[in-house]
Formats: C-alpha cells, sequence, structure tokens
C-alpha cells in the first residue's frame, strides 16, 4: 500500500496497530522491485506463519509525501511499526521501563525480557522463546499530510490504554509473547487514575486489559480482528499499585472465529483475580471502513 493521498491515508490511520506497519526506506525500495502483490491465502491458519506484503510502487504521487506500508494477515506484529522514520524524533515506546515501575514490575519484566530475542552486534539475532511487544500511544502524528490530512488522519486520536501521560498514572502494562505456544503474558501495573471500589482497580479497568491484551494476541494471530464477545468473572478484587500478571491463550479457532481465554493472577500466579473468555472474529478492511 501507497500512503500517497488522503483515501490511501484514512485507510492507513483505521489499521494502524492492526496488522500493517511501516516500511523502512530500504524495504521500501526492495518492494517497488515487486511486479504483482503477494496473493492472499484463501483461509486463515495461524500455524502459516508466513509473512505476506503487498507492495506497490514506491512513487511520490501527488507530490506528497508517500511512504510504504506492509500488511501482513498473518503472523501479525501489530507494535513493530517505525513512525520515527517520518519525524525527527523517535516515539516513546510505552512498554519500556520507566521510574514509576514497582521493583516487582521492573523485575518481572527482566524475567521476561531476557527470554525474548535479541540483536547482537554481528546484526544476527539470538533466538528466545518469547518476544515484547513495543507500544505507542499514537503513530498518526507522525505521518503529515498537511491541515488536510491532519483531519482525516484524526491526529487527536490516542490509544485508550496510553493515554494518561502521567507515569504510573494509568495503565503501565507490557506484553510478552510466546511464540510458538500462542500465548501471551502481560505484567500490568494499575495506577491511582484507575481507582473502582476504594483503594482497587475499576471493573472497566480490568475488562480493557483483557481486552488489550488478548485482542493484541489475536491480532498477532490473525491480522484484523474485533472483539465479538468478551465474559468476565471478578473472582478477586485487584488493589490499585500491584503488579498482576493477565496471561492469554488460544483455545481453538474456527474459521473468522478466534476463541482466547484469559487469567488475571497475581505476579507468583498464587491468587486468581480475573477469569475471561474472548471471542475475536477476522474481518476485512473494509468493515474497518464501514463499507
Ligand atoms: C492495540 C490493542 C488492541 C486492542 C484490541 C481491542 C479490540 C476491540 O476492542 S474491538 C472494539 C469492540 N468490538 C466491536 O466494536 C465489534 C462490534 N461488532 C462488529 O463489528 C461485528 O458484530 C463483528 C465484526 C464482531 C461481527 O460481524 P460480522 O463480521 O458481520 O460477523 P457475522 O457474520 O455477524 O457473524 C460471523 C459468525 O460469528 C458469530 N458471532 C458474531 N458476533 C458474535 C457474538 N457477539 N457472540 C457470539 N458469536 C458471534 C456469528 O454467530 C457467526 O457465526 P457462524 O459463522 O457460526 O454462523
Amino acid at each position: 500500500m501507497l500512503l500517497c493521498c488522503r483515501a490511501c491515508r484514512t485507510m492507513f490511520s483505521r489499521l494502524w496497530g492492526r496488522g500493517v506497519r511501516l516500511l523502512s526506506a530500504p524495504e521500501a525500495t526492495a518492494a517497488t522491485a515487486f511486479q504483482s502483490p503477494t496473493p492472499l491465502p484463501p483461509t486463515w491458519n495461524p500455524d502459516n506463519r508466513q509473512d505476506h506484503t503487498i507492495p506497490f510502487p514506491f512513487s511520490g504521487a501527488s507530490g506528497m509525501r508517500a511512504v510504504m506500508v506492509e500488511v501482513i494477515p498473518l503472523n501479525i506484529r501489530p507494535f513493530t511499526m517505525a513512525p520515527w522514520l517520518f519525524s525527527s524524533s523517535q516515539p516513546r515506546d510505552y512498554s519500556l521501563p520507566n521510574s514509576s515501575w514497582s521493583s516487582e514490575m521492573q523485575k518481572l519484566y527482566e524475567h521476561y525480557n531476557n527470554m525474548c530475542e535479541v540483536d547482537t552486534e554481528g546484526g544476527n539475532k539470538v533466538k528466545g522463546a518469547w518476544r515484547r511487544l513495543p507500544s505507542y500511544n499514537s503513530c498518526l502524528e507522525y505521518v503529515t499530510g498537511g491541515q488536510g490530512g491532519s483531519k482525516v488522519l484524526q491526529q487527536e486520536a490516542r490509544l485508550f490504554t496510553r493515554n494518561i501521560e502521567e507515569q504510573g498514572a494509568g495503565f503501565e502494562y507490557v506484553v510478552f509473547m510466546k511464540k510458538h505456544e500462542k500465548t501471551c503474558i502481560c505484567v500490568f501495573q494499575p495506577g491511582h487514575l484507575l481507582e473502582g471500589p476504594p483503594g482497587y482497580v475499576h471493573g472497566g479497568a480490568i475488562a480493557t486489559m483483557i481486552d488489550s491484551v488478548t485482542g493484541t494476541h489475536a491480532t498477532y494471530l490473525s491480522g484484523l480482528i474485533m472483539t465479538a464477545n468478551l465474559t468476565i468473572n471478578y473472582r478477586s478484587p485487584i488493589p490499585l499499585g500491584s503488579v498482576v500478571l493477565v496471561h492469554s491463550s488460544l483455545d481453538k479457532v474456527e474459521g473468522r472465529k478466534a476463541f482466547i481465554s484469559c487469567q488475571v493472577t497475581s505476579s507468583d500466579g498464587s491468587k486468581l483475580h480475573t477469569e475471561a473468555t474472548g471471542l475475536f472474529l477476522k474481518v476485512d478492511v473494509r468493515h474497518l471502513l464501514g463499507a
């Protein structure tokens, strides 16, 4: 897909974070070598982990800034985008440690991060079972298109879980994915702005985190998805400022449907706070565009 006009940008803004990533300059150059798009697989199969790139010729149509984006319907990597390609400064990755993180949160982050794949000096990747998923609050501000473009892109929009600027006040979390076992784990430290009952986390905030983690998981597995159903049982309250784990696991896939279950536990796993099941439906781009 080439971001060359307002229509492209509108579509891009709606896909952002849902299976679209920006191509780096070398990748974009390489993509122009393709004469025809890679055909998409007829059926969704999460075991088929091949990436599919749909490149179109790279050009500066209508004099606007044009960028290549890659659409990856399978093995989605929704957070591996590079919006700083369009800005002199790199956007903040909210999944990295900050000073509001408790020592427990930091320790759990290091525990999972140490099991992730890492880049070595030679540029080779050392394989690890886990992968940290970077997280941004919005990328649209980095895709500039003048005033008209800004309106179309809804530049004020922010990801719900990343829209509280004060560190530690809202949702502090990091998601790791265990690549071959179809599980995700999120280390979550709820801040004081998420209060429900005195001293405890609001049920809606817990639901938000469950939807975000399982939704991210489903997106990673299948591409564009929407939550169709989320059933939640609250078993024990979560103290504000504590650190909990959100476990997400794929139960089964039936056609367009992905069934995912989720448990929120204390950081040592001994206490069950919340359990949930979710149904995610793979949708066509046109569904998001309201067509
Ligand atoms: C960055 C972090 C990631 C965050 C991820 C967050 C994800 C979200 O929160 S998404 C926002 C909340 N969700 C929504 O707004 C969705 C609104 N709903 C919709 O858009 C549509 O109803 C949608 C897409 C779910 C389904 O519509 P559509 O694709 O037309 O499916 P439809 O043809 O009706 O049904 C397909 C199948 O699913 C089943 N189905 C649909 N909805 C449901 C449901 N709620 N419960 C159970 N089954 C359902 C149908 O029965 C049908 O089954 P079968 O094929 O066996 O007959």
